[in-house]
C-alpha cells in the first residue's frame, strides 16, 4: 500500500512565526479532503509535499517509491507527485491538447509519454470537444478541469489539488466531484477545500488542519460522529467541522 508520510515536519516563512511544528501525518490511498480555516497552513502543506517549498526540519517519505525529502532521490520523488496549485492559470497561446501535454511533461513524464497520455486525461475531465480550443478561452470551471487533466495525465501516485473547486458554480463542482470519484482508488489524492457540503460521497477520509496542527484525521464516517445531533450527512460534516475547529479563527 502506498503511503505519503510526514514526520516531525516543521516550517516557517521567512521573518514569520512557526507555521507547522513537528507535524506527523500519513496519507494513504484514496481521496482525502484537507479541511481547515483560512491561514491554517493547507496550501503550505501541499506546497511542501509538492516540494515547491522546502521544510525546515523533519522529512516527507513516499514509501513504495523508496524516496523521501530531503533525500538523494528528489527527482524520483517528484516524478510521483502531481500538483494543481490554487492559483492555476493556463499558459497563453496553447491549445487544451498542448497544455495538458505540457503539464504532464512539466510534472515529469517524457515528451512521448505526455503526448500519448494527454487525450485520455482530457477525456477524463470532459474537455475532448475543446481539445483544439485555446486554453485561455475556456471558462473558469473548464480551466480548473484543464489543470486537473494536466495533473492526471502524468499518472503520478500522488495527486495534490489545492482548492480546485473554489469559486465554481454548483454544476461545475458536481462535475469536479464526479471526476474525483473516477480517479484510481490506489492513488493518494489530497484535496484542500472549504466546501464541506461536497465531501460526503466523494471523499474517503478527512484531515483537519488548524493553526498548523492536525486536529483530526480519519474516515468521513468517523468524522460525522462529531456532528451527532444532525441527521443529514452534509449537516453532520458541517457541524463536526464547527466543533473541531476553534470558532475564533
Ligand atoms: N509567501 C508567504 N510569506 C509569508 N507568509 C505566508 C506566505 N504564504 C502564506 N503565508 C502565511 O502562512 C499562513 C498559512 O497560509 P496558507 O496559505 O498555507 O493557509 P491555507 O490554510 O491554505 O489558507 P486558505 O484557506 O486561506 O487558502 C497564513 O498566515 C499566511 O498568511
Amino acid at each position: 500500500m502506498s503511503t505519503l508520510a510526514m514526520e516531525n515536519l516543521s516550517f516557517s516563512y521567512p521573518r514569520s512565526a512557526v507555521l507547522l511544528q513537528n507535524l506527523n501525518v500519513v496519507f494513504g490511498p484514496g481521496r482525502t479532503a484537507l479541511l481547515g480555516p483560512n491561514g491554517a497552513g493547507k496550501s503550505t502543506l501541499i506546497a511542501l509535499l509538492a516540494t515547491v517549498l522546502s521544510h525546515k526540519s523533519g522529512y516527507i517519505a513516499l514509501n513504495d517509491s523508496d524516496s523521501s525529502v530531503p533525500a538523494t532521490n528528489l527527482r524520483k520523488y517528484r516524478q510521483q507527485i502531481s500538483w494543481l496549485p490554487q492559483d492555476f492559470v493556463p499558459v497563453g497561446g496553447l491549445t487544451v491538447q498542448d497544455h495538458v501535454t505540457y503539464s504532464a511533461w512539466l510534472n515529469g513524464a517524457s515528451r512521448r509519454e505526455a503526448k500519448r497520455r494527454a487525450p485520455a486525461a482530457i477525456s477524463q475531465v470532459g474537455l475532448t470537444e475543446m481539445a483544439q480550443s485555446k486554453a485561455t478561452a475556456l471558462s473558469g470551471g473548464q480551466q480548473r478541469r484543464l489543470g486537473l487533466a494536466g495533473a492526471l495525465a502524468h499518472d503520478a501516485k500522488v495527486i495534490l489539488l489545492d482548492e480546485p473547486t473554489a469559486g465554481l458554480d454548483p454544476n461545475q463542482r458536481d462535475r469536479f466531484q464526479t471526476i474525483l470519484q473516477g480517479i484510481d482508488p490506489e492513488k493518494i489524492v489530497l484535496v484542500s477545500t472549504h466546501q464541506t457540503e461536497d465531501i460526503d460521497g466523494t471523499f474517503d477520509r478527512i484531515c483537519v488542519l488548524d493553526k498548523g496542527q492536525q486536529k483530526f484525521h480519519g474516515s468521513v464516517f468517523e468524522f460525522m460522529a462529531f456532528g451527532e445531533s444532525e441527521t443529514d450527512p452534509r449537516d453532520k460534516i458541517r457541524s463536526a467541522y464547527g466543533r473541531l475547529v476553534d470558532r475564533e479563527n
